[in-house]
């Protein structure tokens, strides 16, 4: 009954023994003394239940069997029994059974109830001489065994690196190193209270002896007849390779070989020193175990190792909820033990295994000094912490294997690995080949590779890339800008030359069209001399399709004033590509052509040369000619001279009426064009760029609307008047009056005198004094004089 009571308690405790007890605390333990073994072993004990012992011993010659009870009231403070149940004293009985007693003792120091159950059967009491001895070297074994037992929990605990899991089902250990040596003190002390053999706290398993009882009975023959020898010669001989021993506690042992108690230290001591050598050995499979459990992890993870690399997945690769594996030498099996010391020997896993151990040292090391002392609930805490940080530190560790080594491993060498970079194998190859099985190096195995294959181009696409001008194929490498009807092209020729080819389709039928573009060719071919015109190279006319081959620019006027539009206004940048500008127009006009288009766009940089381009609608002007008369109009009307877009009205025949809408365009339109250009540079738009659409032109037109020559700009910077001068002088709306490319580029602006203090001092001197010994200085010598300074300037090349 009270067994079965006490079951049951065991079944309302908050920790289950049997099927879900912690390895850890099984294997690791304290050994397994039933509470009397640990009371015996108490030196408080020794003091007050000497007696008490004697009179046990009298009481336990009428127990017959395990299972019977009896009933007797042990004062532990006094050691005496009472016989009956007082309730207010230290005693109570339970029962009538004599061969068991329930204790109900009291500790002297706090008054805690304590409980156990004790079969007196198990008792021999010796003479107090002998007992006396014992207890003495029972005192000194104790104080070893508390050492032990605290550098071993300490171990215990470095090593407990897995038990996570475990802990969400079984709460955090039961015994700290410090708490088991005083459950110890305190239960040898003989303060067997009420509750403290409850199975939620101290030693956990009373009932376990009373079942190695029964075990007992399965003793073998040869350890029996020793014991029996040795009984009868009176000299009693420890045998260390006492097997029952283990199954039996001390007192059990002396109990069933009916050994003197003078023996029970030596028993004792035995029996420690096989449970310490059995716990140092279990404790050494499990934690080899626990690494071969890590170990198998790692293969697993090796199958998807992409989740390593989403940290979100991270905490769901550690089955922490999941129900753990025992990891006792009986829970796994032999065969995936073996798997698992052949995983572990595994170069593939060799240094993972090596910063797991590493982990394990730095987690025993990083517990802080209070861990084994804390109240179970942080120590809990504790390791769910530490679980978290390890599960990082070994997916670093897998992280940092190297999935790529050539080693065959027989229990993950079955698992294909997709090579990512290998020393022994050629790192992925681009290739129009289909894919194939390529040996690797160590000729190992073969592995699949992945290759890359460029989609094939049709014969159409590449010939797309290629245009042939009279045989010679030149290659397009980058649209560089489009005309009205054509497309400019950045080609490579023979010898990797590159060449702009512009593109130009048409109307075959259209013969104006044609005309137009066979003029273009003649004027470049008549100014391919010129430095300052783009170079023609050569041309073809095929189906239609016009093709010329030019000299490539590397960008026109407009991409190069766009670019520094949001820079602040500089005059020698406005002066430099002026007269790089005028000089283009200057070959033109003394070429005899009036280009007719000129605007930014029409300028190109050819290696740090200005050059104009784009005669499409130029004509050659007569020698004797100032004017020339378009039939069509063309051009940009942000650039177009007035002069060009009035037209002019012939009524005077029939005949004349064809030529009703006609256009003079000549020279002077070309300056009025450049004027715009510089008027754009220093304003930042073209003189009637304010207007839009249909308005411009009217604008133009409209003699009435006056161009604004503000003498600074925007931001407040004053405009030299020389380039005012230029300005006013290149749009003038009377053709007549408008400075001729030569005189604009003799003007001030583009010319500009420097001069020093120097010189201007000696010049001053000089005046002066040339001005005393004269009586009058009449116009014509300042004139003069100042001509000559002004020649003697350029000598000085200031
Ligand atoms: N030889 C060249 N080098 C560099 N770029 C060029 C060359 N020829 C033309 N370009 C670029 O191509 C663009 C268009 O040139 P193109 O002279 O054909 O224009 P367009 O005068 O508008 O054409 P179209 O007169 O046929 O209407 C130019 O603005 C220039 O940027």
């Amino acid at each position: 009954m009270l067994n079965d009571s006490m079951g049951k308690e065991r079944k309302k405790g908050s920790q289950p023994h049997s099927s879900y007890d912690s390895d850890d605390e099984k294997i690791l333990g304290p050994p397994e003394l039933s509470n009397f073994g640990v009371a015996l072993l108490s030196e408080k004990e020794k003091e007050n239940h000497v007696e008490s012992y004697r009179r046990r011993d009298a009481l336990d010659h009428h127990s017959q069997k395990l299972n019977r009870f009896g009933s007797s009231n042990f004062d532990s403070s006094s050691g005496s029994f009472n016989q009956q149940a007082t309730g207010q004293t230290h005693v109570s009985v339970h029962s009538g059974e004599p061969s068991q007693s329930t204790m109900f003792a009291y500790f002297r120091s706090n008054q805690q109830p304590s409980i156990t159950t004790m079969n007196t059967n198990d008792i021999h009491i010796a003479d107090s001489s002998d007992l006396e001895k014992s207890f003495r070297r029972i005192k000194s074994m104790q104080q070893s065994m508390r050492e032990e037992l605290t550098s071993r929990h300490a171990e215990r605990r470095s090593k407990r690196f897995l038990k996570s899991s475990r802990m969400g089902v079984l709460g955090p250990a039961k015994r700290s190193a410090s708490n088991t040596v005083a459950g110890y003190s305190d239960l040898s002390a003989g303060n067997l209270e009420a509750g403290q053999f409850d199975t939620s706290e101290t030693e956990p398993k009373p009932n376990n002896n009373f079942d190695s009882f029964a075990q007992a009975k399965s003793y073998r023959k040869g350890d029996e007849a020793l014991f029996d020898r040795e009984k009868d010669s009176n000299s009693i001989l420890v045998d260390h390779s006492l097997s029952e021993l283990g199954t039996l506690n001390p007192v059990q042992y002396l109990k069933k070989y009916n050994l003197p108690s003078s023996e029970l230290p030596n028993i004792s001591r035995i029996y420690f020193e096989k449970q310490r050598e059995e716990n140092h050995h279990i404790a050494l499979q499990k934690h080899t175990i626990s690494r071969e459990a890590l170990n198998s992890r790692i293969a697993r993870s090796f199958s998807c190792t992409s989740s390593l690399n989403n940290p979100d997945r991270r905490e769901t690769s550690a089955p922490v909820s999941n129900p753990r594996r025992k990891l006792s030498d009986t829970s796994v099996s032999s065969t995936t033990k073996t798997a698992f010391l052949k995983a572990a020997s595994s170069p593939l896993v060799e240094s993972s295994l090596a910063k797991s151990t590493f982990v394990e040292q730095e987690k025993s090391q990083g517990v802080p000094f209070d861990f084994q002392h804390s109240k179970p609930e942080y120590q809990h805490t504790y390791a769910n912490q530490n679980t978290v940080k390890n599960s990082y530190k070994k997916r670093e560790a897998l992280a940092n294997i190297d999935v790529n080594r050539n080693n065959q491993d027989p229990i993950l060498g079955t698992k294909r690995f997709k090579p990512l970079e290998n020393k022994s194998i050629p790192a992925l190859r681009l290739s129009a080949s289909f894919p194939q099985e390529i040996n690797d190096d160590a000729g190992a195995r073969k592995t699949k590779r992945v290759e890359i294959i460029e989609p094939r181009k049709s014969q159409t696409q590449l010939r797309r890339n290629f245009i042939t001008v009279n045989d010679i194929e030149y290659e397009k490498i980058e649209l560089l800008g489009r005309g009205g009807s054509s497309k400019v092209y950045k080609v490579k020729g023979s010898g990797n030359k590159v060449f702009a080819l512009k593109r130009v389709v048409f109307d075959e039928f259209d013969d104006s069209s044609v005309d137009g573009f066979k003029g273009e060719i003649e004027l470049l071919k008549k100014l391919e001399n010129q430095k300052r015109v783009v170079k023609l190279i050569d041309y073809e006319m095929d189906h239609g399709v016009l093709f010329l081959i030019m000299e490539c620019g590397d960008h026109d006027l407009s991409q190069i004033l766009n670019q520094r539009s949001d820079m602040p206004l500089d005059f020698e940048f406005v002066r430099y590509y002026t007269r790089e500008m005028l000089k283009c127009v200057k070959v033109v006009h003394e070429s005899g052509i009036v280009h007719s288009d000129l605007k930014p766009a029409n300028f190109v940089l050819v290696k740090g040369v200005l050059k104009i381009i784009d005669f499409g609608i130029a004509n050659a002007v007569p020698d004797h000619t100032v004017n020339i008369y378009r039939e069509t109009q063309i051009g940009t009307p942000n650039y177009m001279a007035p002069e060009a877009l009035v037209a002019m009205n012939y009524t005077q025949s029939d005949e004349r009426k064809k030529q009703q809408n006609r256009w003079k365009v000549g020279k002077p339109s070309d300056i009025w064009s450049c004027g715009c250009i510089v008027y754009q540079m220093v304003y930042g738009r073209p003189p009637y760029g304010g207007f839009q659409g249909q308005n411009r032109l009217l604008a133009i037109m409209n003699p009435e609307v006056k161009i604004v020559f503000s003498d600074k700009i925007s931001n407040g910077q004053l405009i030299p008047r020389s380039a005012l001068d230029l300005m006013k002088a290149c749009l003038s709306r009377n053709p007549e009056k408008r400075w001729t490319v030569d005189e604009a580029l003799e003007c001030s602006f583009l010319k500009p005198v420097m001069v020093t203090p120097f010189f201007i001092r000696d010049l001053i001197k000089n005046a002066v004094k040339y001005g005393s010994d004269q009586k009058e200085v009449s116009d014509e010598k300042v004139n003069e004089l100042a001509d000559d300074v002004l020649t003697r300037l350029e000598d000085f090349r200031l």
